[in-house]
């Protein structure tokens, strides 16, 4: 049996939808006065099974790799800046480690498949499928073991949080190059071209954008040629070593493994919700557990959305990955499950409910 078919994700739960749609409604505010939040809080009490829902005890996991799609000139940035990302997550000076910090939700770094031995550190977990993926322009990016072992790295971060009693899980990602494993992906997962797939990622030109949409249909057509069947009959399986990166694939399996244990997760940017399209095309009731946290600068971020037919709780436009957005959106999150469970109900204040 392949790691793809261990997971049987339940749909969250129903048994208490009326009673977690009274308790909203006769809080004392207009019914649907609180919008948005309405919509989070009703979800994570399903996902609980409780009408007193919490997100107290979250956890941020940043998933890093490398990508040897970078030799295509895809990126910005030097592949280099990975290893020393991951450094400034673990020193404490990134974006995500001082919104961490903020609100008082741990921080974990797993390396998947830095290209570069990184020290060992307290935040950090080793857990290296390889040095980075290969340039998938020219061959497959991973071996179907490599997808596995990647996969299995998630669910396992997944099952180590769950099982200090985290509630709810972010996750964020750190890899020069991964906008284009991302729009790669989700271009063989929709069969959106390159062109429509491919943005700016950390800073490319017009020129860039463009050499970066050539080099995703050219690796589609080489996909296309070494698979011997057209992009619509791809599997999961087949996408994930064909076009895949180690710390999408990971973040894909603490996606499928944090709904298989019914907790919920918040999707970060543009390559999270790539490892998130890609989980759905394993195990389709992951939907009911995922909180998308904000809609990015990428390009491609808003149309992607809509075809998943999401709505995120910001638009900052942000562009950074890491998690920052998660952590940004925790905590109007919070304030989802603080209104459900402190704030009084038109009873208890003695306010007359308008009927
Ligand atoms: O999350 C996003 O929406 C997002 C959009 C653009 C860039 N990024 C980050 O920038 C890096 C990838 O950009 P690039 O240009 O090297 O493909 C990677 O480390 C991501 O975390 C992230
Ligand atoms: C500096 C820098 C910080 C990042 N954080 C996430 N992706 C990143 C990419 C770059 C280039």
């Amino acid at each position: 049996m392949s790691v793809f078919d261990q997971f049987s994700i339940p749909p969250s739960s129903r048994s208490l939808e009326r009673d977690i749609q009274h308790k909203i409604d006769t809080k004392t505010k207009p019914p649907g006065s609180l919008g948005v939040l309405e919509v989070l809080t009703a979800q994570l009490a399903k996902i609980q099974n409780s009408l007193t829902p919490s997100v107290d005890h979250a956890q941020m996991i940043v998933f890093a790799a490398d990508h040897g799609i970078v030799d295509q000139g895809v990126s910005a940035f030097p592949q280099e800046v990975t290893p020393q990302m991951v450094g400034n997550f673990l020193a404490g000076g990134a974006a995500v480690s001082v919104f961490c910090k903020q609100h008082d939700v741990a921080l974990k770094v797993v390396d998947v498949g830095v290209n570069a031995d990184i020290p060992a550190h307290p935040l950090l977990a080793s857990a290296k499928v390889a040095y980075g993926s290969k340039d998938f322009m020219l061959e497959a990016a991973m071996s179907s073991r490599q997808l596995e072992q990647a996969l299995v790295v998630g669910v396992n971060q997944a099952n180590a949080a769950i099982d200090s009693g985290v509630n709810l899980m972010m996750f964020g990602e750190m890899g020069i190059g991964n906008t284009c494993v991302a729009s790669c992906m989700l271009s063989a997962l929709t069969g959106m071209s390159g062109e429509e797939t491919a943005g700016r990622g950390t800073g490319l030109s017009s020129e860039g954008v463009s050499h970066k949409a050539k080099v995703i249909q050219a690796s589609l057509k080489r996909i296309e040629i070494a698979l011997g069947k057209p992009m619509a009959s791809w599997s999961a399986q087949d996408i994930g070593e064909q076009c895949g990166g180690f710390e999408i694939i990971a973040m894909a399996g603490a996606m499928l493994q944090s709904a298989q244990r019914g907790v919920a997760f918040v999707v970060d940017g543009f390559i999270c919700t790539a490892a998130y399209a890609f989980a759905m095309k394993i195990q389709s009731n992951l939907s009911d557990y995922a909180i998308f946290a904000h809609q990015s600068n990428e390009t491609a971020h808003q149309a992607i959305l809509q075809h998943l037919n999401v709505r995120p709780v910001l638009t900052l436009d942000l562009r950074l990955g890491e998690g920052s957005g998660a952590i940004l959106a925790y905590p109007i999150i919070k304030s989802a499950t603080v209104f459900m469970t402190q704030m009084a109900s038109f009873a208890d204040a003695g306010v007359s409910d308008g009927q």
